[in-house]
C-alpha cells in the first residue's frame, strides 16, 4: 500500500517515522524543504517519552508523482482548502483520505473529495516539533500505546479498509475502531475545546489551567456549552480513552461542579505537561485552528440558539493574539475568565 503523510510537522513526523518501520512505501509530504532534508540525511529523530532514530523517505508537495492508496491528513485544517483540492491530483478510486486532523473537517473534506474516499479519526496523543527532523512525542508510552487512536467510517460502518487501516496505525499506538466518528471527533473537540482552549488563551501548560480554581472553572464551564451545542446538533457524545464525558454536563444550580472539577483534575493530570497545539501556533506567530475549535462550537451555538460566552471569550482572546503576534500570559487574562463567572 502506498502511503502518504500529508503534512509531517509535530504529529506527522511521528506517525510517519513509526509508519516506515512496517511499511517500505511511506513517503512523509510537508512544505518545510529544511525538515524534509533532515528527514532524509538523518531519518525522523522521536525524543521524549520515546528516543528513537528511524530511516524515512520525504519530499515537498512539488514532488508528488502517481497516485496514494492512503494519506493520513496531518496539516493543520486552515490550509484544508488548497492542500485537499492540490491531492485530488493524486489520488485514484479506491483512495483512502484519513483526517486525524482536530476539530470537525469531515464535511468539507467531503465537499472537495466527495463522501466515497474520506473517513476520520481523532488522535489521542500529543506532540511538538523541536527542530528540522525531530518531533518530541509528550504523551506517556503507556497511555499512547493503548489509546493513540480512534478512527471510522462517517456512517458508523465497520468496513474491511478500516480494519486494514487500524493495522497500519497500531504500529504508532493503540487505535481502536469506532462506530460513532461524530461522537469520537466531538468527544476529541470537548477536550480542545475546554484543555486547548485555556491553553491559548492563558499562554499556559494543562497542568496550570486544572491547578487554578478560576482556570479550570471556566475549562468545564467550555466542556458544558461543548455538550450542550454537541447534544442539541444530535450528536451522542463518545467515550475517550475510556472516559465518559457527559460528567462535565453541568446541573442549572451547578450542583455537580465539584464533581466535574475533580474529574477534569484527575483525567487531565498525566497530561499536566502539554502545551495545547494553538498556543505552539502563537508562539511561532501563526494562525491558529482557533476557528475550527472554539469557534466552530461558538458558530453552531449561535445557529442553534445556545450561549457560548465562554467559547466567545477564548475566541476573541486568541484571535487578539494572533493578530497581535503575541503570547497570552495567565496572569494577562485570567481576569477576563473571572468577570464571566455568575
Ligand atoms: N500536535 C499535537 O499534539 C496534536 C495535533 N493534532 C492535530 O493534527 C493536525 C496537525 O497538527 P501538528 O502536527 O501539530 O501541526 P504542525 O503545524 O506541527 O505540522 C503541519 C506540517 O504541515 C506543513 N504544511 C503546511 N502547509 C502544507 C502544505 N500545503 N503541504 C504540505 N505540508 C504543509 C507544515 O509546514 P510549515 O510549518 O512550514 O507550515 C508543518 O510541517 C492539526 O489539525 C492538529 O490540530 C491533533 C492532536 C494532537
Ligand atoms: C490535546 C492535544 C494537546 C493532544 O491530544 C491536542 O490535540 C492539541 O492541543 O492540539
Amino acid at each position: 500500500m502506498r502511503i502518504g503523510i500529508m503534512g509531517a510537522g509535530s504529529l506527522g513526523t511521528i506517525i510517519g517515522a513509526l509508519i516506515s518501520k512496517g511499511n517500505d512505501e511511506v513517503e512523509l509530504i510537508d512544505v518545510y524543504e529544511e525538515h524534509v532534508k533532515a528527514l532524509n540525511e538523518r531519518g525522523a529523530t522521536i525524543t521524549g517519552t520515546m528516543n528513537e532514530t528511524i530511516p524515512v523517505k520525504a519530499i515537498t508537495p512539488a514532488e508528488m508523482s502517481g497516485n496514494y492508496d492512503l494519506i493520513l491528513l496531518l496539516t493543520k485544517q486552515v490550509f484544508n482548502h488548497d492542500v485537499v483540492s492540490n491531492l485530488k491530483n493524486y489520488l485514484h478510486h479506491d483512495s483512502v483520505i484519513l483526517s486525524l486532523q482536530n476539530g470537525v473537517p469531515e464535511e468539507s473534506l467531503v465537499s472537495i473529495l466527495g463522501e466515497k474516499l474520506v473517513i476520520g479519526g481523532s488522535v489521542e496523543f500529543g506532540a511538538t516539533f523541536k527542530e528540522p527532523g525531530v518531533s518530541e512525542l509528550t504523551t506517556a508510552t503507556e497511555a499512547f500505546q493503548s489509546n493513540a487512536f480512534q478512527i471510522g467510517e462517517l456512517d458508523g460502518s465497520i468496513t474491511d479498509r478500516v480494519k486494514k487501516i487500524k493495522e497500519i496505525l497500531d504500529l504508532v499506538g493503540g487505535t481502536h475502531v469506532t462506530d460513532n466518528l461524530v461522537g469520537t471527533k466531538w468527544s476529541k473537540l470537548l477536550v480542545n475545546v475546554a484543555l486547548s482552549g485555556m491553553s491559548a488563551a492563558l499562554g499556559c501548560n494543562f497542568g496550570e489551567v486544572i491547578k487554578d480554581d478560576a482556570s479550570v472553572y471556566s475549562a468545564v464551564s467550555l466542556a458544558d456549552e461543548t455538550i450542550r451545542v454537541g447534544e442539541a446538533a444530535g450528536v451522542t457524545f463518545a467515550p475517550l480513552a475510556g472516559f465518559n464525558l457527559g460528567v462535565f454536563k453541568l446541573a442549572e444550580d451547578e450542583s455537580n461542579l465539584p464533581t466535574a472539577i475533580g474529574f477534569a483534575r484527575k483525567a487531565f493530570e498525566p497530561q499536566a505537561l502539554l502545551r495545547a497545539s494553538m498556543l505552539q501556533d502563537l508562539e511561532k506567530q501563526r494562525k491558529t485552528e482557533i476557528d475550527y475549535i472554539n469557534g466552530f462550537v461558538a458558530a453552531k451555538g449561535k445557529e442553534l440558539g445556545i450561549a457560548t460566552p465562554y467559547n466567545d471569550l477564548v475566541v476573541q482572546l486568541v484571535k487578539k493574539a494572533e493578530e497581535e503576534k503575541s503570547v497570552p500570559t495567565f496572569e494577562g487574562n485570567i481576569g477576563y475568565f473571572k468577570a464571566l463567572k455568575k
